[in-house]
Protein backbone atom coordinates (compact mmCIF):
# COMPACT_ATOMS: atom_id res chain seq x y z
CA UNK A 1 0.00 0.00 0.00
CA UNK A 2 1.30 3.66 -1.03
CA UNK A 3 0.48 6.18 1.77
CA UNK A 4 -0.04 10.03 1.42
CA UNK A 5 2.02 12.41 3.42
CA UNK A 6 1.11 15.93 3.98
CA UNK A 7 3.78 18.69 5.64
CA UNK A 8 2.21 20.57 7.73
CA UNK A 9 3.01 24.02 9.58
CA UNK A 10 1.22 23.48 12.49
CA UNK A 11 -2.48 22.51 14.38
CA UNK A 12 -4.68 24.24 12.01
CA UNK A 13 -2.75 22.90 9.09
CA UNK A 14 -2.95 19.19 11.07
CA UNK A 15 -6.45 19.11 11.18
CA UNK A 16 -6.78 20.47 7.60
CA UNK A 17 -4.87 17.46 6.54
CA UNK A 18 -7.30 15.06 9.12
CA UNK A 19 -10.42 15.85 7.51
CA UNK A 20 -8.44 15.14 4.19
CA UNK A 21 -7.49 11.76 5.34
CA UNK A 22 -3.73 11.56 4.64
CA UNK A 23 -2.30 8.83 5.99
CA UNK A 24 0.55 10.27 7.78
CA UNK A 25 0.95 14.31 9.47
CA UNK A 26 4.53 15.60 8.35
CA UNK A 27 5.77 18.63 10.57
CA UNK A 28 7.83 20.80 8.84
CA UNK A 29 8.16 25.21 7.90
CA UNK A 30 8.00 25.14 4.81
CA UNK A 31 9.52 28.44 4.67
CA UNK A 32 12.31 27.39 5.49
CA UNK A 33 12.99 24.99 3.03
CA UNK A 34 12.73 21.54 2.40
CA UNK A 35 13.88 20.38 5.74
CA UNK A 36 13.17 23.48 7.86
CA UNK A 37 12.08 22.55 11.49
CA UNK A 38 9.26 23.75 13.87
CA UNK A 39 10.16 24.95 17.51
CA UNK A 40 9.66 21.68 19.26
CA UNK A 41 6.97 23.00 21.30
CA UNK A 42 4.87 22.93 18.66
CA UNK A 43 5.71 19.43 17.34
CA UNK A 44 4.44 18.39 20.82
CA UNK A 45 1.52 20.39 20.52
CA UNK A 46 0.25 18.94 16.97
CA UNK A 47 1.23 15.35 18.57
CA UNK A 48 -1.15 16.11 21.47
CA UNK A 49 -3.70 17.35 19.06
CA UNK A 50 -3.39 14.47 16.77
CA UNK A 51 -3.81 12.08 19.64
CA UNK A 52 -2.22 8.80 17.68
CA UNK A 53 -5.26 8.73 15.18
CA UNK A 54 -2.34 9.48 12.54
CA UNK A 55 1.28 8.48 12.68
CA UNK A 56 3.14 12.09 13.10
CA UNK A 57 6.65 13.01 11.59
CA UNK A 58 9.18 15.99 12.41
CA UNK A 59 12.06 16.91 10.56
CA UNK A 60 14.59 18.09 12.09
CA UNK A 61 16.04 21.01 11.01
CA UNK A 62 18.58 21.98 8.13
CA UNK A 63 21.33 20.43 9.79
CA UNK A 64 25.16 20.69 8.90
CA UNK A 65 26.53 17.37 8.59
CA UNK A 66 27.74 17.16 12.10
CA UNK A 67 27.02 14.10 13.92
CA UNK A 68 27.06 15.85 17.65
CA UNK A 69 24.88 18.47 16.27
CA UNK A 70 22.36 15.89 14.35
CA UNK A 71 22.44 13.31 17.58
CA UNK A 72 21.42 16.41 19.38
CA UNK A 73 18.44 18.23 17.43
CA UNK A 74 17.05 14.12 16.72
CA UNK A 75 17.25 13.60 20.46
CA UNK A 76 15.40 17.09 21.07
CA UNK A 77 12.01 15.95 18.51
CA UNK A 78 11.96 12.38 19.66
CA UNK A 79 11.12 13.81 23.03
CA UNK A 80 8.19 15.78 21.25
CA UNK A 81 6.38 11.88 20.99
CA UNK A 82 6.65 12.29 17.36
CA UNK A 83 6.44 8.53 15.32
CA UNK A 84 9.15 8.91 12.70
CA UNK A 85 12.04 11.59 12.69
CA UNK A 86 13.40 12.82 8.66
CA UNK A 87 16.90 14.02 9.17
CA UNK A 88 18.28 15.20 5.93
CA UNK A 89 21.39 13.93 4.78
CA UNK A 90 23.58 16.27 2.38
CA UNK A 91 25.99 15.05 0.16
CA UNK A 92 29.02 15.53 2.10
CA UNK A 93 31.43 12.57 3.60
CA UNK A 94 30.58 13.37 7.37
CA UNK A 95 26.96 11.95 6.14
CA UNK A 96 27.89 8.30 7.23
CA UNK A 97 29.54 9.50 10.54
CA UNK A 98 26.01 11.06 11.56
CA UNK A 99 24.15 7.91 10.87
CA UNK A 100 26.27 5.96 12.76
CA UNK A 101 25.69 9.06 15.75
CA UNK A 102 21.91 7.89 15.25
CA UNK A 103 22.20 4.16 15.20
CA UNK A 104 21.39 4.23 19.26
CA UNK A 105 18.68 6.61 19.11
CA UNK A 106 17.45 4.27 16.10
CA UNK A 107 16.18 1.43 18.87
CA UNK A 108 13.99 3.88 20.31
CA UNK A 109 12.37 5.74 17.50
CA UNK A 110 12.12 5.33 13.97
CA UNK A 111 13.91 7.23 11.60
CA UNK A 112 13.84 7.73 8.09
CA UNK A 113 16.69 10.08 6.10
CA UNK A 114 16.22 12.20 3.76
CA UNK A 115 18.45 12.42 0.20
CA UNK A 116 18.18 14.93 -1.81
CA UNK A 117 17.21 13.72 -5.76
CA UNK A 118 19.37 16.89 -6.98
CA UNK A 119 22.31 15.86 -4.85
CA UNK A 120 23.02 12.69 -6.86
CA UNK A 121 21.43 10.77 -3.97
CA UNK A 122 24.22 8.31 -2.97
CA UNK A 123 23.01 4.92 -3.38
CA UNK A 124 26.21 3.30 -0.94
CA UNK A 125 24.59 5.19 2.34
CA UNK A 126 21.59 3.06 2.01
CA UNK A 127 22.96 -0.37 3.60
CA UNK A 128 24.67 1.78 6.39
CA UNK A 129 21.60 2.74 7.06
CA UNK A 130 20.29 -0.30 7.40
CA UNK A 131 22.94 -1.16 9.56
CA UNK A 132 21.93 1.49 12.10
CA UNK A 133 19.03 0.70 12.48
CA UNK A 134 16.87 3.42 10.06
CA UNK A 135 13.34 2.45 9.56
CA UNK A 136 13.80 4.20 6.41
CA UNK A 137 14.98 6.63 3.74
CA UNK A 138 12.99 8.78 1.28
CA UNK A 139 13.90 11.01 -2.00
CA UNK A 140 13.08 14.52 -1.92
CA UNK A 141 14.00 17.76 -3.66
CA UNK A 142 16.27 20.27 -2.49
CA UNK A 143 15.62 23.17 -4.57
CA UNK A 144 11.38 23.51 -4.86
CA UNK A 145 11.65 26.26 -7.79
CA UNK A 146 13.20 24.31 -10.93
CA UNK A 147 10.89 21.03 -10.68
CA UNK A 148 9.59 18.03 -9.31
CA UNK A 149 11.80 14.80 -8.33
CA UNK A 150 10.92 13.48 -11.86
CA UNK A 151 13.11 16.37 -13.75
CA UNK A 152 15.57 15.97 -11.13
CA UNK A 153 15.95 12.60 -11.57
CA UNK A 154 15.19 10.22 -14.53
CA UNK A 155 12.32 7.65 -13.74
CA UNK A 156 14.29 5.10 -14.07
CA UNK A 157 17.05 6.22 -11.34
CA UNK A 158 14.36 6.86 -8.79
CA UNK A 159 12.84 3.21 -10.04
CA UNK A 160 16.30 2.15 -8.91
CA UNK A 161 16.14 4.01 -5.97
CA UNK A 162 13.16 2.40 -4.76
CA UNK A 163 13.90 -1.12 -5.69
CA UNK A 164 17.69 -1.17 -3.67
CA UNK A 165 16.16 0.44 -0.72
CA UNK A 166 13.14 -2.08 -0.64
CA UNK A 167 15.62 -4.86 -1.43
CA UNK A 168 17.30 -3.62 1.96
CA UNK A 169 13.66 -3.66 3.98
CA UNK A 170 13.86 0.11 3.96
CA UNK A 171 10.76 1.75 3.96
CA UNK A 172 10.87 3.94 0.97
CA UNK A 173 9.37 7.27 0.36
CA UNK A 174 9.28 9.59 -2.61
CA UNK A 175 8.77 13.70 -2.60
CA UNK A 176 9.89 16.62 -4.42
CA UNK A 177 7.39 19.17 -6.04
CA UNK A 178 4.84 16.20 -6.85
CA UNK A 179 1.73 17.16 -9.00
CA UNK A 180 -0.78 15.26 -9.94
CA UNK A 181 0.52 13.51 -13.40
CA UNK A 182 3.34 12.24 -11.33
CA UNK A 183 1.26 9.97 -9.03
CA UNK A 184 0.20 7.25 -11.83
CA UNK A 185 3.72 7.67 -12.56
CA UNK A 186 5.10 6.64 -9.47
CA UNK A 187 2.42 3.99 -7.84
CA UNK A 188 3.99 1.42 -9.93
CA UNK A 189 7.24 1.51 -8.47
CA UNK A 190 5.63 0.91 -5.37
CA UNK A 191 6.67 3.04 -2.74
CA UNK A 192 5.63 2.81 0.51
CA UNK A 193 4.93 6.56 0.94
CA UNK A 194 4.47 9.26 -1.48
CA UNK A 195 4.70 13.02 0.18
CA UNK A 196 3.29 16.34 -0.65
CA UNK A 197 3.53 19.81 0.28
CA UNK A 198 3.20 22.03 -2.77
CA UNK A 199 0.56 19.99 -4.43
CA UNK A 200 -1.73 20.80 -1.42
CA UNK A 201 -0.77 24.14 -1.17
CA UNK A 202 -3.88 27.02 -3.01
CA UNK A 203 -0.96 29.57 -3.98
CA UNK A 204 2.66 28.18 -3.35
CA UNK A 205 4.78 26.12 -1.00
CA UNK A 206 4.91 28.79 1.87
CA UNK A 207 1.03 29.35 1.54
CA UNK A 208 -2.03 27.33 3.83
CA UNK A 209 -2.59 23.43 2.56
CA UNK A 210 -6.36 23.60 1.17
CA UNK A 211 -8.97 20.56 1.47
CA UNK A 212 -9.94 20.31 -2.14
CA UNK A 213 -6.34 20.10 -3.02
CA UNK A 214 -5.32 17.57 -0.30
CA UNK A 215 -8.87 15.69 -1.80
CA UNK A 216 -7.77 16.09 -5.52
CA UNK A 217 -4.13 14.10 -4.50
CA UNK A 218 -5.81 11.73 -2.14
CA UNK A 219 -8.17 10.31 -4.97
CA UNK A 220 -5.16 9.34 -6.90
CA UNK A 221 -3.62 7.40 -3.75
CA UNK A 222 -5.80 4.58 -3.54
CA UNK A 223 -6.83 3.77 0.08
CA UNK A 224 -6.82 0.65 1.50
CA UNK A 225 -10.60 -0.47 0.90
CA UNK A 226 -11.97 -3.14 3.28
CA UNK A 227 -15.65 -3.81 3.07
CA UNK A 228 -17.46 -6.64 4.91
CA UNK A 229 -13.79 -8.08 6.23
CA UNK A 230 -13.22 -8.85 2.65
CA UNK A 231 -9.38 -8.66 1.48
CA UNK A 232 -7.81 -5.61 0.72
CA UNK A 233 -7.91 -4.37 -2.89
CA UNK A 234 -5.18 -5.83 -4.60
CA UNK A 235 -3.00 -1.83 -4.46
CA UNK A 236 -0.70 -3.29 -7.08
CA UNK A 237 -3.29 -3.18 -9.67
CA UNK A 238 -5.01 -0.15 -8.69
CA UNK A 239 -2.05 1.53 -8.99
CA UNK A 240 -0.92 0.63 -12.09
CA UNK A 241 -4.24 1.45 -13.90
CA UNK A 242 -7.27 3.13 -11.15
CA UNK A 243 -10.67 1.29 -10.88
CA UNK A 244 -11.46 0.00 -14.71
CA UNK A 245 -15.09 0.61 -15.33
CA UNK A 246 -17.72 -1.39 -14.73
CA UNK A 247 -19.54 -0.84 -17.47
CA UNK A 248 -18.35 -1.41 -21.09
CA UNK A 249 -17.45 2.10 -22.61
CA UNK A 250 -15.25 0.81 -25.05
CA UNK A 251 -11.73 1.72 -25.98
CA UNK A 252 -9.92 4.80 -26.65
CA UNK A 253 -6.00 5.01 -27.98
CA UNK A 254 -3.14 6.48 -26.90
CA UNK A 255 -0.39 6.76 -28.48
CA UNK A 256 3.85 7.41 -27.92
CA UNK A 257 5.06 8.28 -31.60
CA UNK A 258 8.66 9.04 -32.72
CA UNK A 259 10.36 8.42 -29.52
CA UNK A 260 13.90 7.92 -29.99
CA UNK A 261 16.64 6.92 -27.28
CA UNK A 262 20.16 6.10 -27.66
CA UNK A 263 20.83 2.36 -25.98
CA UNK A 264 22.96 -0.70 -26.51
CA UNK A 265 21.34 -3.05 -28.70
CA UNK A 266 22.21 -5.94 -30.95
CA UNK A 267 23.35 -9.57 -31.36
CA UNK A 268 26.53 -8.47 -32.92
CA UNK A 269 30.01 -8.36 -31.25
CA UNK A 270 30.93 -4.60 -33.12
CA UNK A 271 27.08 -3.38 -30.87
CA UNK A 272 28.29 -4.03 -27.62
CA UNK A 273 29.73 -1.30 -25.40
CA UNK A 274 28.28 1.39 -27.66
CA UNK A 275 24.93 2.80 -27.58
CA UNK A 276 22.97 3.26 -31.00
CA UNK A 277 19.78 5.04 -31.84
CA UNK A 278 16.57 3.36 -31.94
CA UNK A 279 13.07 4.82 -32.34
CA UNK A 280 9.47 3.68 -30.48
CA UNK A 281 5.96 3.88 -31.44
CA UNK A 282 3.67 2.27 -28.92
CA UNK A 283 0.24 2.97 -29.24
CA UNK A 284 -2.20 1.26 -26.58
CA UNK A 285 -5.87 0.41 -26.93
CA UNK A 286 -7.43 1.56 -23.17
CA UNK A 287 -10.72 0.97 -21.61
CA UNK A 288 -12.21 3.84 -21.03
CA UNK A 289 -13.84 4.39 -17.53
CA UNK A 290 -16.00 7.86 -18.00
CA UNK A 291 -17.66 10.06 -20.72
CA UNK A 292 -16.13 12.94 -18.81
CA UNK A 293 -12.18 12.62 -18.53
CA UNK A 294 -11.63 15.22 -15.75
CA UNK A 295 -7.99 13.77 -13.89
CA UNK A 296 -5.30 11.41 -13.78
CA UNK A 297 -7.75 8.23 -12.53
CA UNK A 298 -9.52 8.45 -15.76
CA UNK A 299 -7.17 7.97 -18.52
CA UNK A 300 -3.61 5.93 -18.86
CA UNK A 301 -0.76 8.21 -19.22
CA UNK A 302 1.21 8.91 -21.78
CA UNK A 303 4.59 8.87 -19.64
CA UNK A 304 3.85 5.67 -17.96
CA UNK A 305 4.37 4.50 -21.65
CA UNK A 306 7.57 6.27 -21.71
CA UNK A 307 8.43 5.74 -18.50
CA UNK A 308 8.73 2.28 -19.09
CA UNK A 309 10.13 2.29 -22.30
CA UNK A 310 13.17 3.97 -20.38
CA UNK A 311 13.52 1.99 -17.62
CA UNK A 312 13.99 -1.43 -20.25
CA UNK A 313 16.87 0.94 -22.21
CA UNK A 314 18.41 1.90 -19.06
CA UNK A 315 18.49 -2.09 -17.71
CA UNK A 316 21.21 -2.83 -20.23
CA UNK A 317 22.31 -4.25 -23.61
CA UNK A 318 19.42 -6.08 -25.10
CA UNK A 319 20.29 -8.48 -28.11
CA UNK A 320 17.56 -8.93 -30.13
CA UNK A 321 15.09 -5.87 -31.46
CA UNK A 322 11.99 -8.57 -30.74
CA UNK A 323 13.41 -9.14 -27.38
CA UNK A 324 12.85 -5.26 -26.37
CA UNK A 325 9.69 -5.02 -28.12
CA UNK A 326 8.00 -7.59 -26.23
CA UNK A 327 9.64 -6.20 -22.87
CA UNK A 328 7.75 -3.03 -24.36
CA UNK A 329 4.37 -4.55 -25.23
CA UNK A 330 4.48 -6.69 -21.88
CA UNK A 331 5.33 -3.28 -19.88
CA UNK A 332 1.89 -1.30 -21.13
CA UNK A 333 -0.30 -4.16 -20.69
CA UNK A 334 0.85 -4.50 -16.99
CA UNK A 335 -1.44 -1.61 -16.94
CA UNK A 336 -5.10 -3.27 -16.28
CA UNK A 337 -7.01 -1.09 -18.55
CA UNK A 338 -4.61 -1.66 -21.64
CA UNK A 339 -6.39 -4.70 -23.78
CA UNK A 340 -4.21 -4.17 -27.03
CA UNK A 341 -0.98 -2.99 -27.50
CA UNK A 342 1.20 -2.58 -30.91
CA UNK A 343 5.06 -1.78 -30.55
CA UNK A 344 7.05 -0.89 -33.41
CA UNK A 345 10.95 -0.81 -32.36
CA UNK A 346 13.52 0.59 -35.10
CA UNK A 347 17.53 0.65 -34.94
CA UNK A 348 18.91 3.73 -36.59
CA UNK A 349 21.53 3.41 -37.31
CA UNK A 350 22.65 0.01 -38.80
CA UNK A 351 21.65 0.27 -42.60
CA UNK A 352 21.09 2.81 -45.02
CA UNK A 353 17.50 2.31 -43.34
CA UNK A 354 15.74 1.84 -40.62
CA UNK A 355 15.31 -1.87 -39.23
CA UNK A 356 13.31 -3.68 -36.79
CA UNK A 357 9.62 -4.89 -35.58
CA UNK A 358 6.46 -4.25 -35.70
CA UNK A 359 4.38 -6.65 -32.83
CA UNK A 360 1.11 -6.56 -31.54
CA UNK A 361 0.11 -7.96 -28.42
CA UNK A 362 -3.36 -8.51 -26.96
CA UNK A 363 -4.55 -9.13 -23.25
CA UNK A 364 -5.72 -12.60 -22.56
CA UNK A 365 -8.90 -13.30 -21.30
CA UNK A 366 -8.95 -13.20 -17.57
CA UNK A 367 -4.97 -11.59 -17.36
CA UNK A 368 -4.28 -9.38 -14.68
CA UNK A 369 -0.44 -9.53 -15.28
O1 LIG B 1 8.23 15.71 2.81
C1 LIG B 1 7.68 16.08 1.78
C2 LIG B 1 7.78 17.47 1.37
O2 LIG B 1 7.27 18.32 2.33
C3 LIG B 1 7.25 17.70 0.03
O3 LIG B 1 7.18 19.08 -0.24
P1 LIG B 1 6.97 19.56 -1.76
O4 LIG B 1 5.81 18.80 -2.31
O5 LIG B 1 6.69 21.02 -1.63
O6 LIG B 1 8.26 19.27 -2.43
Amino acid sequence: MVRLLASVNGVNEAETALLGNVDIIDLKNPADGALGALPPQAVREVVDFIAGQKPVSAVCGNLAMDPGQVLKAAETYAATGVDYLKIGLLREPEAAACIRALGELAKSVKIVAVLFADQEPDHELLPLLVENGFHGVMLDTAEKSTGGLLRKLSVDRVARFVAQAKALQLKVGLAGSLEAPDIPRLLPLEPDFLGFRSALCTSGRDSAIDEDAIRSIRLLIPEEVKANGAAPADFRLLARGYTPAEVDLGTDKIFVREFVLPMEIGAYSHERGRTQKVRFDVTAEVQRVTDNPQDMRHVVSYDIIMDGIRTIVASGHIDLAETLAEKVASHVLANPRVVRVFVRVEKLEVAPASVGVEIERVRQEGSTR
